[in-house]
């Protein structure tokens, strides 16, 4: 929905069913928008700042974007929190542009300065939002407390069913906005959904708050059985360590917390009893022995399951996956290497599955992912004269480059060797490949081209991982909800 064409059209018709004014989010999207209304339009800007928590429209560059792209009232954060710019120069800038000031406010204390600064209008907007719990009904008495300062009051937030929008009218506001409401269809579908899953006991999943932390990047998503209701993702900051970590993500996702009951958390490195250890130190340096799960309980205050990465994929592929319901082995091909195993419908957990650990005899006892693996790839073109990473060695190879084409060839062919040891080992149904290297075009083939000549009684059936860069969050999710 994230598309200004979308956006032109909830804007269209909600005018045409009667709405009398839009509230639009970004510049390129009033842009969209202004050619093809001529209601008036509320314009914010929406910012993650790493030293303040001001979100809406923080900057004066910003209101003045705005102004030009075609707003006629321009709304911004009117919270006493530190912030790029202030209410006054805000004001100033968008009165000096001819348009008018939205203040959006927490509280009445908000309001009242604002007011003091010369705005037009105070919004409730930020009620609720600014720490603590996140509450599920609009803020009703704060409207009628505003209305005591200004008859200019837009009731905002959370306001999803004609009867609140009745009480908010009824309370004094000039005008009341309705949000996720009319826009957010998978907000919408979500309410609904966690609402007759209680009809369906079991049947229906509950939502599970997922959280996947990996070397570069953490996501967190809100889960209902495969879908992905939201989702953020937020660079993890290596040298932070995991309690910074998981406050960013807490930060992140204040906004859903009435929304979930469970956790679910995936993690590169080691789980045992609720407690993380890095197995290998170069993809996320983690104090050893880290209790994860108390952490994250006492953060979230919610029960909490925590697991591996690539178990936790191979779970979700399991699950959800191409070849769902099958006995699998997950392997992930990427900058390293790691995998899972489901057997007989089980996820086999703690150190199962770390096949990129596997020591060769053959390659002087060096780790199996040193001598196949993402970073491996890249060393072995450093060595050919090329600084370059392991995709664009595969750009080479598909070019016809011999040095890159033999890299890849002798990569897959490792990993192929590994696939029919492991054949060996669980013989599963299929094995499920993944990762950046494991999903480049072409590696699945060489892959299987190694395999060819081999007995079909040992020959793994590979297919390609299904739920990609999900596949975490999804399988962590589910296991999550399995423990209930
Ligand atoms: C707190 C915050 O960032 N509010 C934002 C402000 O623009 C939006 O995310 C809300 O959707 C908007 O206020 C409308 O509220 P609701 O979607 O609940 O009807």
């Amino acid at each position: 929905m994230d598309r200004a064409d979308f956006v032109a059209g909830f804007a269209k018709a909600a005018l045409n069913a009667g709405a009398k004014a839009l509230r639009i989010e970004s510049v390129a999207y009033v842009k969209a928008v202004r050619p093809v209304v001529s209601a008036p339009i509320v314009g914010i800007v929406k910012r993650d700042l790493p030293d303040s928590p001001v979100r809406i429209t923080p900057f004066v560059s910003d209101a003045e974007a705005l102004a030009d792209a075609g707003a006629d009232v321009i709304a911004f954060d009117a919270t006493d929190r530190p912030r790029p710019a202030s209410v006054e120069e805000l004001v100033r800038i968008i009165k000096a542009r001819g348009k008018l000031t939205m203040a959006d406010c927490s509280c009445l204390d908000d309001a009242r300065r604002a007011l003091a600064a010369g705005v037009d209008f105070v919004g409730t907007t930020l009620s609720g939002y600014v720490g603590g719990p996140e509450p599920v009904d609009p803020d009703i008495e704060l409207i009628a407390a505003m209305r005591q300062l200004t008859p200019y009051v837009i009731a905002e937030g959370r306001i999803r069913s004609p009867e609140q929008a009745l009480a908010a009218a009824q309370a004094g506001a000039f005008a009341v906005v309705v949000g996720s409401a009319i826009t957010r269809t998978e907000h919408v579908t979500s309410w609904f959904n966690e609402a007759i899953a209680k009809a369906y006991n079991g049947a229906n999943r509950e939502t599970v708050l997922s959280i996947d932390i990996g070397g570069t990047k953490t996501m967190a998503a809100l889960v209902s059985g495969s879908t992905v209701v939201e989702e953020i993702v937020v660079p993890t900051a290596r040298d932070a360590g995991p309690d910074a970590w998981l406050s960013k993500v807490a930060e992140s996702t204040a906004n859903w917390r009435n929304r979930y009951e469970r956790i679910g958390i995936a993690v590169t490195g080691f789980i045992e009893g609720g407690h993380w250890s890095a197995l290998n130190p170069a993809t996320l340096s983690i104090p050893d022995r880290y209790p994860l799960v108390d952490r994250v309980a006492a953060l979230f205050g919610k029960p909490t399951f925590a697991v591996n990465d690539a178990q936790a994929a191979a779970w979700g592929e399991y699950r959800f996956g191409a070849e769902s319901g099958d006995d699998l082995v997950f392997l992930t091909i990427s900058t390293g290497i790691g995998g899972g195993v489901v057997i007989n419908g089980k996820p086999l957990l703690g150190l199962a599955g770390h096949f990129g650990l596997i020591r060769s005899p053959s390659q002087g006892q060096a780790p199996f992912e040193d001598q196949t693996s993402g970073r491996w790839i890249a060393s072995e073109a450093l060595k050919a004269g090329h600084p370059i990473d392991a995709v664009e060695v595969f750009e080479r190879a598909r070019n016809g480059e011999t040095w890159a084409a033999d890299i890849m060839s002798l990569s897959a062919h490792r990993a192929a060797t590994l696939c029919r040891d492991i054949q060996l080992m669980f013989d599963p149904d299929v094995i499920v490949i993944g990762g950046g290297i494991g999903l480049a075009e072409g590696y699945l083939d060489l892959m299987r081209s190694h395999l060819s000549g081999m007995s079909p009684r040992f020959t793994p059936r590979l297919v390609a991982a299904k739920l990609g860069r999900r596949a975490g969050i999804i399988g962590a999710a589910d296991l999550a909800g399995e423990g209930k």
